[in-house]
């Protein structure tokens, strides 16, 4: 490896190096960096499923039939409920990035903040959503 001037006293192979892969720790920040992504695509395809319960309602009985009987199924439900933690956890991660685009929650702490807001408010929303339409039927 070549060897470079750092410096008085300081000559040879000193560079600092990148954090190594098999042990670089994954951030909270960057797991929902990665996260924010993957629900962007899954809202895609749950945007596909809404369209289809659209169409199908307004196609009619039988149509709108056999929409329900997917979405009433176990399967349906459980993409259903990815879907809504999906929406509302990329909803949040792009308020996150609104803040940012203000000026704020650069620092250390402010990050972090906004990483468990995010997380913990997909989840909650999520969780209340469902809630509420359990009651209402
Ligand atoms: C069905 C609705 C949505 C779909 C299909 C969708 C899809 C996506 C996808 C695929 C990405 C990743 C793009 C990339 O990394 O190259 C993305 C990024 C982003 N989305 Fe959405 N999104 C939706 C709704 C929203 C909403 C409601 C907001 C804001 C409240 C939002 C804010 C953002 C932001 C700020 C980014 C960029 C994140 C970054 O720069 O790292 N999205 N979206």
């Amino acid at each position: 490896m070549a060897e470079i001037n750092l410096g008085p006293g300081r000559v040879g192979n000193q560079r600092p190096l990148s954090p190594h892969l098999l042990i670089y720790r994954p951030m909270l920040t960057m797991m929902m960096s990665i996260v924010h992504r993957i629900t962007g695509a899954a809202l895609y395809l749950g945007t596909l499923l809404l369209a289809w319960y659209l169409i199908a309602a307004a196609s009619g009985p039988e149509a709108f039939a056999t929409a329900s009987i997917f979405f009433n199924s176990i399967l349906g439900k459980l993409i259903l409920l990815g879907f809504t933690w999906a929406l509302f956890h990329h909803f949040l991660g792009g308020v996150r990035h609104m803040i940012w685009d203000a000026g704020y929650g650069f620092d250390a702490a402010g990050r972090e903040f906004l990483a468990q807001a995010t997380l913990i408010g997909g989840i909650l929303l999520t969780l209340f959503v469902w809630i509420l339409a359990y009651f209402i039927g």
